[in-house]
């Protein structure tokens, strides 16, 4: 009987029933719906302002937690939407527009608006998006807003409609009734829950989080930086557009500049802050906390801003993961048991290394011989097909200069179909920047990349990715906020053959497409022995680990050429000896062609089939380990300097 690769692989296949079985989220949603029921109607009042402030919380996650960018224009396009949902559908003071049309109409400008935001900002430096939304909202609050010709002034907007716009009647709700109405929002809000839940769980959803924790990286797994970041904008604009129409039914709307507020803003910071990167639980607690907090509050004179003040201080304790990290960490410990984990990875850290170098004994919980070759025909099924024969890279007369450091000077280098190639040289080669250049990272002065027999020279890192090419790097770059489970599958969004928009409508098929990817990053977690922290957060591995989980990643992408940069950096010898050995398993197993930058010489020589050294920028010699060793040129340029080199002859000098 073939065995169970995938005991203790939780099908994600419902996220929205997952997510919301757990007790954190029971416990939360039974308190909504109690609040509803029966608190007094100051309260119910209270929770309600806090809903449409919610949904443009969750749009604040996407952004600030998913892909790491701040804008400090979130106020600005809430009450921006909320004024024209209510301008262009009045009768009196408007535009009388059917309600819908004047609720779709203030979306799309609020997505829009952002949209816009995402182009104009660019390759701005977060820090950079910072002040620019900061000083659009500081013009707009000081300098248009009192000058009444432009906005209408204190008494009215452009079109004048400082009130609440009338609550529509759908499906004939009594939405007058405060009570009705907090349900009605709830809903709302329910729905925009289930769309991110399912886009969270999604490849993209992954996708957005690997390019918010790094572009790079996120660029040589085939995820196109520039355009995640653009929708991560989108989308923030969208919710806040949802919120404010949701708002404008609701809050009195204020005149269209006035609302362009930078305390306000500032203080919605504490939303993602204490939501932390990914926790949408979080996200409603908080904005609960600041519309209900105040209410209670009242009596001591303690207002909205005291309370989002603490609520920030308090949030920059906790970190990059915010409370929401502590509560999933919490979650993680209940349905996986925090003791039963540590003790197994205790015993298991590094079982495949051990293996690898010959020393593993049959306690140690690697894999069987079967387990072995059913992961493998697992990995085997997800890669694209590799060709037998040919040139995987070829690099021709490469030359780049940093100014006047000439850091490549006519590199030329080629790996064969099939073969581990090893990249060599002393330091200040050009070795990471001839990697760059191949990855497209960096385009070079002169020369060519050939990708399988392709002119790859201009095309973009992420396209090269899709052409067959994955990359790891020198400093392990993870998620260190996200399980083992995720940032593995997060190389997926590329292999994955289902659109998003399959996802987002919960479309079986597609989950039945991610259950494919999560299988193969499973059992490639499993050959590289991290699928025991499969639930863990990446953040708590030890440094060894962390790099088997990106090498795993790498393998979800869908490589038919890996490019690994120094993989045994950081490492002793002996697991620099076996990490080497692994590579070379996975290599021969599943027929990849592999490039390896790395200083640990002997490693290099004893693994690979053959070497490139690399001096002043160009190729001092080819060969297989044998000549290179033997080669005495590169022995007095590069070898005899090596220490670990030289401890590797020392057997065969006595
Ligand atoms: N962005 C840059 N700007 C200016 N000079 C650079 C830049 N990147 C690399 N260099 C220079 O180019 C040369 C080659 O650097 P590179 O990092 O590619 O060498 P390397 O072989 O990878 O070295 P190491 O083994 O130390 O990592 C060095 O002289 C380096 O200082």
């Amino acid at each position: 009987m073939a065995p169970d690769i995938f005991e203790g692989l939780e099908t994600k296949s419902r996220p929205v029933v997952r997510a919301m079985s757990s007790p954190a989220s029971l416990v939360l949603t039974g308190l909504l719906v109690a609040w509803g029921l029966w608190m007094a109607d100051y309260r119910v009042f209270g929770l309600t302002a806090a809903i449409p402030v919610a949904i443009l919380g969750l749009g604040l996650l996407v952004l600030q937690g998913w892909a790491r960018e701040i804008s400090l224009a979130s106020a600005g396009v809430f009450a921006s939407a909320m004024y024209y949902a209510n301008w262009l559908d009045r009768d009196d003071q408007g535009k009388g527009l059917p309600w819908i049309v004047a609720a779709l109409i203030a979306v799309a400008i609020a997505t829009a608006f952002m949209a816009g935001l995402a182009l104009v900002s660019g390759r701005l430096p977060t820090i950079y998006l910072v002040i620019l939304t900061l000083g659009l909202q500081v013009t707009i609050e000081k300098t248009i807003y009192p000058i009444g010709y432009l906005s209408g002034g204190v008494s009215g907007g452009n079109g004048g409609a400082p009130l609440v716009n009338p609550r529509p009647e759908p499906l004939g709700l009594d939405l007058v009734d405060d009570r009705i109405f907090y349900f009605f929002a709830l809903a709302w809000l329910a729905v925009v829950l289930v769309l991110l839940i399912r886009l969270r769980r999604s490849p993209a959803g992954l996708a957005f989080l690997v390019v918010g924790s790094n572009r790079q990286s996120a660029a040589a797994l085939g995820i196109p930086p520039v355009r995640f970041r653009v929708l991560a904008f989108t989308l923030a604009g969208f919710l806040a557009g949802v919120g404010g129409v949701l708002g404008s039914m609701f809050y009195v709307t204020p005149p269209l500049f006035l609302g362009w507020d930078v305390e306000t803003s500032l203080l919605l910071l504490c939303i993602p802050v204490l939501a932390g990167v990914d926790s949408m639980a979080a996200v409603i607690v908080v904005a609960a906390y600041l519309y209900v907090m105040p209410i209670e509050l009242e009596r001591w004179d303690i207002e909205q801003s005291f309370i989002a003040s603490v609520a920030l201080g308090f949030g920059a304790l906790f970190g990059a993961r915010g409370v929401g990290g502590r509560m999933q960490d919490l979650e993680r410990r209940r349905r996986y048991g925090k003791r039963r984990q540590r003790t197994r990875r205790k015993r298991l850290a590094t079982a495949v290394l051990r293996e690898s170098a010959g020393l593993a004994d049959e306690n140690a919980g690697v894999l069987s011989p079967a387990e072995r070759s059913a992961c493998l025909e697992v990995l085997e099924r997800w890669l694209p097909p590799r060709p037998e024969s040919g040139t995987a890279l070829r690099t021709t007369d490469v030359r780049l200069a940093f100014g006047p450091i000439r850091a490549l000077t006519g590199a030329s280098i080629e790996v064969p179909v099939g073969q581990m190639v090893g990249l060599i040289g002393p330091n200040g080669a050009g070795k990471t920047t001839l990697f760059d250049v191949v990855s497209g990272f960096t385009a070079p002065d002169s020369g060519t990349v050939e990708l399988f027999g392709r002119d790859v020279t201009r095309t973009s890192a992420w396209d090269r990715s899709r052409l067959g090419m994955t990359r790891t790097f020198q400093n392990t770059r993870v998620i260190p906020e996200l399980t083992a489970g995720d940032n593995i599958c997060g190389g997926a969004w590329a292999a994955v053959r289902a659109r998003t928009a399959s996802f987002v409508a919960g479309r079986p098929s597609a989950w039945a497409a991610l259950r494919e990817a999560e299988e193969a990053g499973y059992a490639a977690a499993r050959l590289l022995d991290v699928h025991t922290y499969w639930d863990e957060r990446v953040g708590t591995l030890e440094f060894s680990a962390r790099r088997r989980v990106e090498i795993a990643r790498a393998l979800v992408a869908g490589p038919r050429l890996l490019l690994l940069d120094e993989p045994a950096a950081g490492l002793d010898p002996a697991s620099s000896s076996a990490m080497f050995s692994l590579i070379r398993r996975l290599h021969s197993d599943l027929g990849l062609s592999v490039l390896i930058v790395e200083h640990y010489v002997k490693a290099v020589l004893d693994s690979c089939d053959s070497v490139h050294v690399l001096a002043e920028g160009r190729v001092l010699a080819t060969g297989t380990p044998a000549e290179i060793a033997a080669n005495t040129e590169v022995q007095q340029r590069y070898l005899g300097t090596r220490l670990d080199y030289l401890d590797g002859l020392e057997p065969a000098r006595d």
